[in-house]
């Protein structure tokens, strides 16, 4: 490829040749002479940016490539194509290239391996590109991607988005997981390492194997929802008793899909102004979560009563708390669709609190029960906590029947499981299972016949008063 800087050589070996006979001239004319001659030399100089730029016109004009820019900043904004560009070619480079440097940058996982040259050539369906990394005199960075003009429609139209959008990607993994919660309604980050994953999650195998699908199934769904026109996002329902696993169960979604998570308090969000804010500049691959819906603010509420309401009370509410309105309008209204690819996890121990609208079909997804210790579950817990990976200890036939009668949360188990100084004690632990099993039984059923008693005896105080009634008329 004939670049710009063969015809900038020539015009250099030029102007050398010219301070040679400059230098010459000096040594053998008289003193006025040399004046006039220097300033003709000097007039020469000052010509040479102009035909600097001029053989930057020139040849722009006649060549036949094209050139692209991507700096690295866009004003004072960090430009995120030059980022995706960038992880682009490390991940292009580093197979072919013998020199290499390595380096541990911030915010992401293990070392760095780029390529130590600075020019990295590219094929895009048969077309040949070349992507340059260039400095300015001003310390300015910015990706230069050259190409034959016949490939300008191809280059243009899909090479440039497959690059950003492969780029953005690698980048999103190879970035440590964020976890961002907010203070009214700014967002504060800090490092997300939680180790929980869908194979330490004690679950229903079955069901655990159901969510992981479709968690599955949504990331790899951006042509389908493109398809059926829909804005690419999943909502979330998880419902069940403190200690079940919810919080425990985000952690392992956001682990699996490598998705960033937003803890969204929303009780310390002043309204719904706040709340869009705080929504649109979420970044697409993450998770946000609502814990305790029912605890928030205003959302529990019921519609109707609410609609019911004149204009006026409503708009006033609206202005100055974040309303069930407000929400619903980010899940399914405008506000879902100014970002891609995001997950709506909503927490809750009381589903039966929560305002229908809320949870429809259609705005949470997937309702998922997390509920008391099933056998299943237990078995989970045993080889988590115990190394047990074998189904047939002894002691589980009496464990599989107590917890058939006793409820008993994963936390509450696992905590009877944990080991004493890391030192695990398998028939220890489980003979302790047993006892506490055995005494949560014990106060359940004791707790569930006075339960009883009580209703019989109130049911048995209205047939009283209702036979009195009836024997006195
Ligand atoms: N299903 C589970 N599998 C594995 N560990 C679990 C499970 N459920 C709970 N745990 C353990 O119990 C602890 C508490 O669980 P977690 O905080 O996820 O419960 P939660 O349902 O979110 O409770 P809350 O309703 O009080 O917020 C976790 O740190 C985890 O170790
Ligand atoms: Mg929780």
């Amino acid at each position: 490829m004939m670049m710009k800087g063969d015809t900038l050589g020539s015009l250099g070996s030029s102007l050398a040749g010219l301070f040679f006979i400059w230098a010459t001239i000096q040594r053998v004319l008289p003193d006025h002479l040399k004046i006039a001659t220097k300033e003709f030399f000097l007039s020469a100089i000052q010509q040479f940016s102009f035909f600097q730029r001029l053989s930057d016109h020139f040849t722009s004009f006649f060549s036949p490539y094209v050139e692209i820019n991507f700096p690295e900043l866009q004003g004072l904004q960090f430009n995120q194509a030059y980022s995706a560009i960038n992880a682009y070619l490390v991940s292009k480079g580093i197979d072919k290239a013998n020199r290499l440097r390595a380096s541990q940058v911030r915010d992401t996982k293990g070392l760095v391996l780029k390529r130590e040259d600075t020019t990295k050539n590219d094929e895009y369906k048969g077309f040949k590109v070349w992507w340059k990394n260039v400095t300015s005199p001003d310390g300015d960075k910015s990706y230069q991607l050259t190409f034959h003009s016949r490939a300008r429609s191809v280059i243009t139209t899909s090479y440039i988005q497959y690059v950003v959008e492969e780029g953005t990607l690698l980048h999103t993994k190879n970035k440590k997981m964020k976890l961002f919660s907010n203070e009214k309604s700014i967002w504060r980050i800090n490092d997300f390492e939680h180790p929980a994953s869908f194979r330490t999650f004690a679950m229903d195998p079955e069901k655990k194997q159901e969510i992981i699908d479709d968690l599955l199934a949504f990331i790899n769904g951006k042509e389908y929802y493109k398809k059926i026109g829909k804005a690419w996002k999943r909502g979330y329902l998880l419902y069940g008793p403190p200690g079940t696993g919810k919080s425990t169960m985000i952690a392992a979604m956001a682990n699996l899909l490598n998705y960033c998570i937003y803890d969204l308090d929303l009780t310390s969000v002043h309204n719904n102004l706040d709340l869009k804010k705080l929504l649109t500049t979420t970044f697409s691959r993450s998770i946000i979560v609502i814990e305790d819906i029912d605890c928030s603010v205003n959302l529990t509420g019921n519609r109707i009563q609410k609609d019911n309401l004149r204009m006026n009370e409503e708009q006033s509410k609206e202005v100055n708390s974040v309303t069930l309105s407000g929400l619903l309008n980010f899940i399914d209204g405008i506000w879902s669709a100014c970002g891609q690819e995001r997950i709506i996890v909503f927490t809750t121990n009381h589903l039966q609190k929560l305002d229908p609208a809320l949870i429809r079909r259609g705005r949470m997804d997937m309702r998922i029960e997390l509920s008391y210790c099933t056998y299943e579950a237990f078995k989970v817990l045993a080889k988590n906590y115990l190394d047990l990976c074998d189904d047939h200890h002894p002691l589980f036939e009496k464990i599989k029947t107590l917890l058939e009668g006793t409820m008993i949360t994963p936390a509450d188990l696992a905590e009877t499981l944990m080991a004493r100084n890391q030192i695990i004690d398998v028939d220890g632990s489980l003979n302790s299972l047993i006892q506490t099993l055995e005494r949560m039984n014990n106060y359940q059923r004791r707790q569930h016949y006075e339960h009883k008693e009580k209703q019989d005896r109130k049911k048995h105080k209205k047939y009283n008063i209702f036979g009195s009634l009836c024997s006195k008329s």
